[in-house]
Formats: structure tokens, sequence, C-alpha cells
């Protein structure tokens, strides 16, 4: 599939100013250096199209996102790797921070990477389900970077947040609304599309100028680390895949996924 592919924007049946982004990379959308350019690029172009909104889903029956893709991190090549956290960057300081409205119609499983797009977003309806989203970084040997944290704390308590990622904690679906790691539940991906509409339709008086500037006043803090750090923030990420220990972790972690599906078979 071309990169062009893996992400596609559709209007709203009804609404020709709201955009539908749906991930598009099977089986489970794990964010590999093409799916996060695609995704880049669609952030660019929708901040200076007219959509003034965009819903964020999956074309999966059963994963939002599977976050980054973990064979990146694998005995990468060097020069790869610091393109695809370079680019992860940018999609979540574009996403983070877009002008437009943003809400995620969380159809599936939003594991680590996944749990980022969608708390960079500005508001979560998950599909109810045996579904689970969080940062589980600490469960792979490997740490979520500051600015996955600062992301977390966006959305929900300090005290929430170091408990979640200290433990690499996974949230059901009850448990993340309990805590307010996404906003509604739904029945279906149709559902959560529509209650992500119902977020989008409060804005309709709202002038859009000082609306994104308030948002971006309130996310400020969160990015002004990463913009400051950038390139140490890549340095960091490349030293660290350099660790034995962290090459083990993520082959044991591998090997798991791949076990797993033996088991079920
Ligand atoms: C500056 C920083 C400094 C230091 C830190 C440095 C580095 C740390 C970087 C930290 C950031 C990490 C963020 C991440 O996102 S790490 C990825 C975490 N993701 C996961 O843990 C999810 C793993 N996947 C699953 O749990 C399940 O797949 C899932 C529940 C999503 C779906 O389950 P389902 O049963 O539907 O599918 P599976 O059979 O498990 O999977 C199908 C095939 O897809 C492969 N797969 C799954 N997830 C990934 C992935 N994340 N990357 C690559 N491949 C993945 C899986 O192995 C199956 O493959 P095949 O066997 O079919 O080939």
């Amino acid at each position: 599939m071309s990169s062009q592919n893996l992400v596609t924007v559709t209007p709203d049946k009804d609404n020709d100013e709201i955009a539908i982004v749906t991930m598009q990379r099977p089986p489970v959308n794990s964010l590999n250096l093409e799916l996060l350019q695609a995704l880049s690029k669609t952030l660019d172009e929708l901040s200076t199209s007219d959509f003034r909104a965009m819903v964020l889903t999956s074309a999966s029956p059963t994963v939002f996102s599977a976050g980054l893709d973990i064979m990146e991190m694998y005995k990468p090549d060097l020069k790869r790797a610091e393109q695809f956290w370079s680019t992860l960057q940018d999609v979540w300081l574009k996403l983070f921070e877009s002008n437009l409205i943003t809400a995620a119609a969380i159809n599936g499983h939003a594991p680590a990477g996944g749990c980022l797009l969608a708390m960079s977003c500005e508001y979560r309806a998950m599909v109810s389900g045996k579904y689970s989203i969080g940062l589980n970084e600490t469960a792979l040997g490997i740490v979520a970077p500051r600015w996955f944290m600062d992301c977390m704390l966006n959305t929900i308590s300090q005290r929430e947040a170091e408990i979640a990622l200290t433990t690499g904690k996974l949230f059901s679906v009850e448990e993340a609304l309990k805590v307010g790691l996404i906003d509604e539940t739904a029945k279906d991906k149709e559902d959560a599309i529509n209650k992500c509409l119902g977020f989008i339709e409060k804005f309709e008086s709202i002038p859009p100028l000082p609306r994104s500037m308030t948002k971006q006043k309130f996310r400020a803090n969160g990015v002004q680390w990463l913009k400051a750090n950038k390139q140490a923030d890549i340095d960091e990420f490349v030293h660290f895949l350099k660790f034995p220990q962290v090459q083990q972790s993520l082959e044991m972690y591998i090997h798991m996924l791949k076990s797993k599906q033996n088991k079920s078979e």
C-alpha cells in the first residue's frame, strides 16, 4: 500500500467542514515511518483547508492504533530511526496544537502511541468492549518520553498519570471513562463518530481564531519543552535504542506478541 493510502480524509456526510481522518495500515495501524509521514502530510493539508474540525479514527474493526511499530525500534537502521522519531514529534506537535477542533473516535485498542494520538485530540469517544487504552511503555521495558507524559497530564490528574505510567497500565474502557482518559463510551464506531460530532457542534457559535488561540495557550506548557529540545530528544531516543537491554526487552515483547497469536489458534 502506498503511503498516500495509509490515511484517508473524507468530509462528514452531513457537514463538509468536518474531516473524518481514517488510519488504515493493516492489521493494527502500528505507526511506522510511512504511516507517520502520511499523518504529518494530512495534518499539514488540513491546517490550510476549509475544514474546521477533524475526527480521527481507524479502518480496523478492533484496533484504533497499536502504537509505534515495534519493528522501527528493534535492531533499527539508525538514520531511519532518527527520521522516524522526528516525524513522530512533528505529528504530535501538529495534532496537539492543531487550529482545528480535534476529536478521536476510538474504535478499538489504543495502547502507547495509539493512546498518544487519542490524547492529543480535544475529545475522545471510545467504543465499549474488551478494548484497552493507556501508556504501557514500562511494561515493555521502555520509557515513555516526557512529552507523552505531558500529553497525559493534559488529560488526567498527575496522580493517576504517575501510577498509570509507572505500572504500564492499560485501562479498560470503563476505567478510562472513570479517570477521564476518555470522555464518552459509544456502542460502535458510527456512534463514536456521532459523539465526536456532538462535541464539535458545541463550537458552532464560537469564532475559530479565539478558540484555537485559547486551546494553544492551554497546551503551551506541554509543547514548549519539545520545541526547545527536539534534537536532544531524537538523540536520546537513538541512544536508548542502542542499549542491549532495550533490544532484549523489545525482542521478548515481539516474541510475546507472536506467541499470543499461536496460543489462540
Ligand atoms: C526521547 C525518548 C528517550 C527514551 C525512550 C526511547 C524509546 C522509547 C520509545 C517509547 C515509546 C513507545 C510507544 C509505543 O507506542 S511502543 C508500542 C506499544 N504497543 C503495544 O504494546 C501494542 C502491542 N500490540 C498489541 O497489544 C495487540 O496487537 C493489540 C491489542 C493492539 C491488537 O491485538 P490483536 O489480537 O488484534 O492483534 P495481534 O495478533 O496482537 O497483532 C496482529 C499483528 O500485528 C503485530 N503487531 C501488533 N502490535 C504491533 C506493534 N506495536 N508494532 C509492530 N507490530 C505489531 C503483531 O505482532 C501481529 O503480527 P503478525 O504475527 O501477524 O505478523
